[in-house]
């Protein structure tokens, strides 16, 4: 067998049309949605992340806010600048880019921010919004996974998913998602503490892995026929990315979202629909 592709760069270009069609709706009505970002340090995926952001912003004609602050900054600085953005009526929305640098208390920043400002979904208060099934910004990459499924039509109601990982940005919110009663799903956390990954594995019929391990899900664990999405990234000697996924397992999957060029894009385009949700929202 060989798997169909859950394409995520030509998802993502459709959900930028119907974006387009709606961020021109809002400046009709005098409203132009400003995406703000906020990056610490010079780790060079996080600088190709938010210039991909930026370029995305751009085409949709979302306005473009960039703050940069060096490696060094301070938590105080780093501070300063979360709260000139929940200040500043041109930002929408906006994500401090993770990781911080080591020393920063992340859960303190992101704490800081106005949870109505929350492009990536990550306040705690719209993460225990989505515990509560009140209506909040989804996190970017797993709600853009539950898009990718769905607009390929991969039935999601009543399927075995495994969850490999549990991360703030994948792992720990996606289950939660996926277990609404609009999806429906059966989901099982799995982590790289799970005692037999492989017997896990072998009954899902969705498999997400989002645990970092270069080539941890192999193809003999895979059942025939499975939806594959790898979120997995790590990085080769030359800086590729290695996801977590075997590449043999696309012979044994129905489907897979290949990495890169699945879930990645995902996330960028429900970022921009996260800051256009709230301009539309502003703007009553
Ligand atoms: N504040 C946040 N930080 C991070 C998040 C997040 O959702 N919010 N997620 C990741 C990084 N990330 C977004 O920020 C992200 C990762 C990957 C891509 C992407 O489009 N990847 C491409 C490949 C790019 C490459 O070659 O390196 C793809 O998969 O095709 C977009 C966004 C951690 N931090």
């Amino acid at each position: 067998m060989s798997a169909k592709i859950l394409d995520g760069r030509a998802t993502a270009a459709a959900i930028k049309t119907e974006l387009t069609t709606r961020v021109e709706a809002l400046k009709a009505r005098g409203v132009v949605p400003g995406l703000g970002t906020v990056l610490v340090g010079d780790d060079a995926p996080s600088q190709k992340y938010v210039a991909g952001k930026h370029r995305d912003c751009a085409q949709v004609g979302i306005a473009s806010i960039q703050r940069e602050l060096p490696a060094t900054a301070s938590q105080e600085e780093i501070e300063a600048v979360v709260r000139e953005l929940n200040e500043d009526p041109a930002c929408t929305g906006y994500i401090v880019q993770l990781p911080l640098p080591k020393g920063i208390d992340t859960n303190r920043v992101l704490e800081l921010m106005d949870p109505a400002k929350d492009a990536d979904g990550l306040h705690p208060v719209n993460l225990g919004r989505l515990v509560l099934n009140e209506p909040a910004p989804l996190p970017c990459t797993p709600n853009g996974i539950i898009a990718l499924l769905r607009r390929h039509d991969v039935e999601i109601a009543g399927a075995e998913v495994v969850v490999v990982g549990r991360g703030v940005t994948v792992g720990r919110s996606l289950p939660l998602l996926l277990t609404r009663r609009s999806e429906n799903a059966t989901v099982t956390q799995c982590h790289t503490g799970t005692r037999d990954l492989a017997a896990q594995l072998r009954r899902a019929d969705i498999v997400v892995a989002a645990a970092g391990v270069p080539h941890l899900i192999k193809p003999e664990d895979i059942k025939p026929g499975a939806a594959l999405l790898d979120v997995g990234v790590s990085r080769d000697e030359n800086g590729k990315i290695v996801g977590d996924v075997h590449p043999g397992a696309a012979e044994v999957a129905g489907w897979v979202a290949p990495n890169p060029g699945g879930v990645g894009p995902m996330t960028r385009a429900m970022l921009l629909a996260n800051v256009v949700d709230a301009a539309e929202r502003n703007a009553g």
